[in-house]
């Protein structure tokens, strides 16, 4: 054990197993992360060669191998708790998307959420089995973004009359055909070829595809249908179906994110996920009773996302937070020891703002998840009052906390100095398969648009003296001020005072962004356009804060102080997030603080270093021998038969 990371232990203030208990909701749950945890770490059919040395054919072998024996072993330990899934896969592939996320993360879900009892038996079962390895197929090349209900647009006519249609027309088309009892798929542009589905491009045999519904030659906007694309026992893909695997990415590398063609591809009528909306086999259409209902898995993951947020955080300051306390650098003092890096309060300016909010993101984590299956709970009950709220939360906490947390990954990584720039930091990993949280399951600032639109919605009810409820409840309760009106009373040591503050703030903000649609409709006679002049508002906090110079001031003493009361806990802080050294992954990161000798035996295993001299530097000596510089050179493949 290194004697900095140990006196730094010695020297915290309170129970870290407490805290843990705490963060993990109770004893017992501590109990039971650990078991599932030792289950998978202790596993050896989960050892693995480090991925950082592999190809990306070799990652993705690997993985699928993985993720095999992870749904037998839950099947054999009887794990189907959907927390306890999560929690085991995130054992199994640490910090890295893996190719069954999309059939664990969206098409169960899907089924459950909306397939009837029949469809139920039929898909979710062999799928639970995994005999059925499915996708959720909703972005194209052309759109990431969809209508969830009819427009007067929506035709299903062929591209003749392209100047009278709009873009949804040229979207995957499901027809119904009462012939033969079957919907027929087609992808009728290139700009319509689904692209991006996890899972899809080589692992898939089933995909839930969104696409336009039509019947009855009326079109009714998007509905999800089951898609068989690959043969059962051949896995070989079906006629109709032209798939694959869309390239290298910035990071996925385990997942075979891919691309579905659709040729006329011919489904049941009984495949479309009938538990809200319906066509009968005369092609009548029925209505569902929201058609927000589509999007519902869309929310489960924005609401899991959150906590997902947390968990990066809690990985990338642990690393940063250790590293820094076993690091030394430079001479505070002339002629004293080097301090611990972690001694800067530069360092600690960095890093603890990243650790408070690690803390925080994961009890909003928690809020997020509850409200979830509160309001989800509801709406299995036919109560779907809570479902705008649940999708404002979701979406807005969705953008805030990954926007967050990807700037805080990359500070923790910069903060570790060039170390952090080796993939043994496990940091660039962290970043790169985090990143994307902020464009997937709906592009940040369209979710933040989602979010402000509920919220002005919200501001128009409160001002016509609608008492709100829930989360928008402050802005009935608050009387927007403009900045003329003076700063309000601060007490920065009182979290009430505090919250009343953030309230205002927001109230004034949301006033603003309606303020500015207000005038821009003035100005431009149109909903929409005056909308899209405003979307700076509407997303952005403004700079305008509510504090004097002298308040901001106090702020910033006030932080430094807090930095120093933070100091002496801070390892046992990050301690108590209780990441398993095998999860985390991370040279510098380690529990024991004995970085180096491990830095350099991770060296050891570059492949560049599996001999002293590599085959392509064999030229160099050829050339060396020859002396051959110059004109020979673009000779050099005759050369090497030469000597
Ligand atoms: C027994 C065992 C059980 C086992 C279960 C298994 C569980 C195991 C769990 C274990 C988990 C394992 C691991 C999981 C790991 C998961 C990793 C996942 C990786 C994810 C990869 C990424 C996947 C994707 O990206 S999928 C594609 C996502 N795409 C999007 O998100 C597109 C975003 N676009 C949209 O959402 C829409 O197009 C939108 C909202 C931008 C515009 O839509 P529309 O035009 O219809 O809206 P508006 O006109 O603006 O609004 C109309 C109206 O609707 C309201 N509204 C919009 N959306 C919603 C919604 N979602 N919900 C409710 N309401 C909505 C909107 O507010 C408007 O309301 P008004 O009242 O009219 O104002
Ligand atoms: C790693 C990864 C995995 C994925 N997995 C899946 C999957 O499994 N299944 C699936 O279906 N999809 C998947 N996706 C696709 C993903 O859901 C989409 O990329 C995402 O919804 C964003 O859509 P887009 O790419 O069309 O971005 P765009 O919407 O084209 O965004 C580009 C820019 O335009 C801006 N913009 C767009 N619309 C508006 C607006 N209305 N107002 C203001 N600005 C706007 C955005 O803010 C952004 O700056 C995945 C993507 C990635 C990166």
């Amino acid at each position: 054990m290194n004697p900095d990371i140990v006196k730094e232990r010695q020297n915290a203030t309170f129970n870290v197993e407490k805290l843990t208990n705490i963060l993990d909701g109770s004893p017992e749950k501590t109990r039971r992360r650990r078991e599932i945890e030792s289950m998978v770490l202790n596993d050896p059919d989960f050892q693995e060669q480090d991925p950082n040395f592999l190809s990306r054919s070799e990652r993705y072998d690997q993985a699928v191998r993985k993720s095999a024996q992870m749904i037998l072993k839950l099947r054999e330990f009887g794990i189907s708790d959907p927390d306890e899934i999560y929690y085991y896969k995130n054992c199994v592939h640490p910090d890295r998307p893996e190719p069954l996320d999309l059939h664990l993360g969206m098409f169960l879900p899907t089924l459950l959420n909306q397939a009837t009892p029949e469809q139920m038996d039929r898909f979710f079962t062999p799928a639970w089995n995994l005999q059925i390895i499915g996708t959720y197929a909703q972005t194209e090349m052309g759109h990431g973004w969809w209508r969830c209900s009819q427009r007067a647009s929506c035709s299903a006519t062929t591209p003749t009359v392209l100047p009278a249609l709009t873009s949804e027309d040229w979207r995957p088309q499901a027809t119904f055909d009462p012939a033969t009892q079957e919907f027929v798929l087609n992808s009728p542009t290139i700009s319509s070829i689904k692209w991006w589905p996890g899972g899809l491009g080589k692992t898939s045999n089933h995909a839930i595809v969104l696409a336009q519904l039509h019947t009855q030659g009326n079109c009714h906007g998007l509905h999800a249908f089951i898609v068989p694309i690959r043969d059962m026992d051949t896995h070989v893909p079906l006629p109709g179906i032209v798939v694959g695997d869309i390239g290298p990415k910035f990071g996925f590398s385990e997942v075979d994110n891919g691309f579905l063609k659709l040729e006329n591809v011919r489904i049941p009528l009984d495949n479309m996920l009938m538990k809200y909306a319906k066509v009968e086999p005369d092609g009548t259409y029925v209505k569902p009773p929201s058609a927000k209902l589509t999007y519902g898995t869309m929310v489960f993951i924005r609401s899991m996302i959150v906590g997902q947020s947390a968990l990066a955080l809690a990985k990338s300051c642990t690393i940063a937070i250790r590293y820094s306390a076993v690091r030394h650098q430079s001479e505070l003092k002339p002629g004293e020891p080097e301090p611990q890096i972690l001694n800067f309060q530069t360092q600690q300016h960095k890093l603890f703002p990243v650790l408070a909010t690690a803390y925080a993101f994961t009890f909003v984590g928690q809020y997020m998840k509850q409200t979830y299956n509160r309001i989800s709970g509801d709406i299995h009950e036919g109560d779907y009052s809570g479902l705008p709220e649940l999708h404002a939360l979701s979406a807005g906490l969705k953008a805030f906390t990954t926007w967050a947390a990807n700037g805080a990954i990359e500070v923790c990584r910069m903060s570790c100095g060039g170390h952090g720039y080796s993939r043994s930091s496990a940091l660039p990993d962290i970043y790169v398969e985090f990143t994307p949280t902020c464009t997937y399951e709906g592009e940040n600032t369209v979710m933040m648009l989602q979010t402000a639109r509920y919220l002005l919605k919200s501001y128009s009810q409160a001002r016509g003296g609608q008492q709100l409820q829930g989360s928008v409840s402050y802005l009935s309760r608050l009387q927007p001020q403009p900045v003329s009106a003076g700063v309000p009373p601060l007490n920065i040591q009182d979290l009430a005072s505090l919250v009343q503050v953030y309230q205002l703030r927001a109230a004034n903000l949301v006033e603003l962004a309606a303020t500015s649609i207000q005038q821009e409709l003035q100005l431009r006679h149109s909903q929409e356009d005056a909308w899209n002049s405003s979307a700076i508002d509407l997303v952005r906090a403004s700079d305008a804060g509510l504090l004097s110079v002298p308040q901001a001031l106090q702020v910033s003493a006030h932080i430094k102080e807090l930095l120093i009361q933070l100091r002496p806990n801070a390892v046992a802080l990050v301690d108590a997030f209780d990441l398993n050294d095998k999860k985390l992954n991370s040279v510098l990161g380690r529990y024991d603080g004995n970085v180096y000798e491990h830095l350099f035996e991770w060296a050891r295993h570059s492949p560049l270093n599996a001999s002293e001299v590599p085959p392509a530097l064999t030229i160099i000596v050829i050339i060396k021998h020859n002396q051959l510089i110059g004109s020979f050179f673009p000779r050099s493949t005759s050369l090497s038969t030469s000597t």
